[in-house]
């Protein structure tokens, strides 16, 4: 069974389309990144999967469930953590999680959350108003996984915390994750979703432009790389050499440093191993992958869809795992 499935999910505000004929599928326990610049209408989708919001057409399903018609049997088996998450001040962290725990009419023990969340008993006894942004954010992912929810649905999880908080957030979902709970991670920033999950989805001005592993999608737009080698003397020398290797586009020589663009990985050892057999020695070399920042603009500013990639194509995962076995 589909965690969550959209068929034609559309919401319009006036003239306004802010989610467009959305067509989704994120399997069960799956780890899924929802990615669009702001504005993109991630927030529109989760409303609507939480019945916050009423469709304008088309369709959702939660966990088997109708989102609009069965909403009361979802919003039991489904934790959510939401953008902006504001805390009682004057409450202590342990407060806020007994009266989630009470809310939900839970059984769960509150330190086992504190622990799965990485608060202490000091901190927990702390009045949360005290609270950095991280801890906040740890505070409010326990209150969302009491009673030890189906699908975690996270906005923005990671918006405003510094590196390591945003480390630890990802290592919560990935436990939470193993654990078998199924998550959707919205975020505008493709680098917050890389690391824990298994597809993502793309959204711009409404509309899913693409969805894909990380890995697919670097591949989908000419899976490019650029690898700067330092050599032993003059880089001009070795020009032909470097051309010469199948998958290399370009080669610039400046000094001693010869520059390749690479549109196949596997050009990347062959380099290496063509200026050894050539006499050259390489004091030194650098790969620069596309970068996930680019793929992105690329993706919601450089004209929508990725050309051979619909999102039409790959938004049930068991056709994209087809088409990454092929
Ligand atoms: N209740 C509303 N009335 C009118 N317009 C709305 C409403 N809610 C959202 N919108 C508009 O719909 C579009 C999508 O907004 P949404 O909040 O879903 O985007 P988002 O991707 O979640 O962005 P962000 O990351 O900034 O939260 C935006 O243009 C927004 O202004």
């Amino acid at each position: 069974m589909a965690a969550i499935e959209t068929t034609g999910l559309t919401k319009t505000y006036g003239e306004l389309t802010a989610v467009d004929d959305l067509d989704l599928t994120i399997e069960d326990g799956e780890v899924f990144g929802f990615l669009g610049p702001n504005g993109a209408g991630k927030s529109t989708t989760i409303n609507m999967l939480l019945d916050f919001a009423r469709p304008t057409s088309g369709s959702a399903t939660v966990l088997g469930y109708d989102a609009q018609d069965d909403a009361d049997e979802i919003s039991p088996r489904v934790g959510v953590l939401p953008e902006g998450f504001d805390v009682y001040p004057r409450l202590s962290g342990r407060r806020h999680l007994e009266f989630a725990i009470e809310t939900k009419a839970a059984t769960d023990d509150p330190e086992a959350i504190l622990e799965r969340v990485g608060l202490s008993a000091e901190d927990a006894a702390r009045p949360a108003g005290d609270y950095s942004k991280g801890m906040r954010q740890r505070l409010a992912t326990g209150m969302a996984l009491v009673d030890d929810p189906d699908l975690l649905i996270m906005d923005e999880p990671s918006s405003g915390l510094d590196p390591h908080g945003i480390r630890e957030m990802q290592e919560l979902v990935r436990a939470e994750a193993d654990r078998g709970t199924t998550v959707f991670f919205s975020s505008h920033i493709l680098e917050h979703v890389e690391a824990v999950c298994d597809r993502i989805g793309v959204l711009n001005e409404g509309r899913l432009v693409a969805v894909d592993t990380i890995d697919g999608l670097r591949e989908s737009i000419g899976g490019g790389a650029t690898m700067e080698l330092v050599l032993a003397d003059a880089a001009d020398g070795h020009l032909e050499t470097a051309r010469g290797v199948a998958g290399v586009t370009d080669v610039a020589a400046a000094g001693q440093t010869l520059e390749c663009s690479i549109a196949d990985p596997a050009a990347k050892a062959t380099i290496v191993t063509a200026l050894d057999d050539a006499g050259a020695t390489i004091r030194d070399l650098q790969i620069d992958d596309v970068s996930l920042e680019s793929l992105f603009t690329t993706l919601t500013n450089g004209g929508g869809e990725i050309e051979g990639q619909s999102a039409d194509e790959t938004a049930n995962p068991a056709a994209a795992k087809s088409e990454a076995a092929e």
